[in-house]
């Protein structure tokens, strides 16, 4: 038997409203995969539809970044959805580039902004 598919979601401050606002308008799809998310962006998701299977892990500054790119290098996660806010600068910069490079590494879809992320839930089947 498959395992349940796994999307990692993640936000950076600026953009967490609108990531939340993505999880509402597509719960039903998202009901169908497990969901990792960095440690803030998770408690988001969680008080935006409590319905959905989330695992939090390290806030990104903290490590959660990291955390998430090791999963996709174990295979773990098949796509990743990350709202990046290009106008701020970020003490774990180094960080983000390295989720964004294994991302492209082990060639999962990757959706860095809310309409390249609506395009991908559009091609899901379920
Ligand atoms: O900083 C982040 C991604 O780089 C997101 O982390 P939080 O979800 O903990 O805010």
């Amino acid at each position: 038997m498959s395992r349940t598919r796994c999307i990692a979601l993640i936000a950076h401050d600026q953009k967490k409203d609108d990531l939340a606002d993505f999880a509402r308008r597509h719960q039903a799809k998202l009901m169908n995969w497990r969901i990792v998310a960095t440690g803030t962006t998770g408690g988001r998701i969680k008080d935006a539809v409590p319905e959905l299977d989330v695992t939090r892990l390290k806030s990104g500054p903290l490590g959660g970044d990291q955390q998430i790119g090791a999963l996709i290098s174990t295979g773990e996660v098949d796509m990743l959805v990350f709202f990046v806010d290009p106008l701020t600068p970020m003490p774990h910069d180094v960080d983000v580039k390295a989720l964004m490079r294994l991302a492209t590494v082990y060639d999962i879809p990757m959706a860095l902004n809310l309409a390249t992320a609506d395009i991908l839930m559009q091609t899901l089947t379920a």
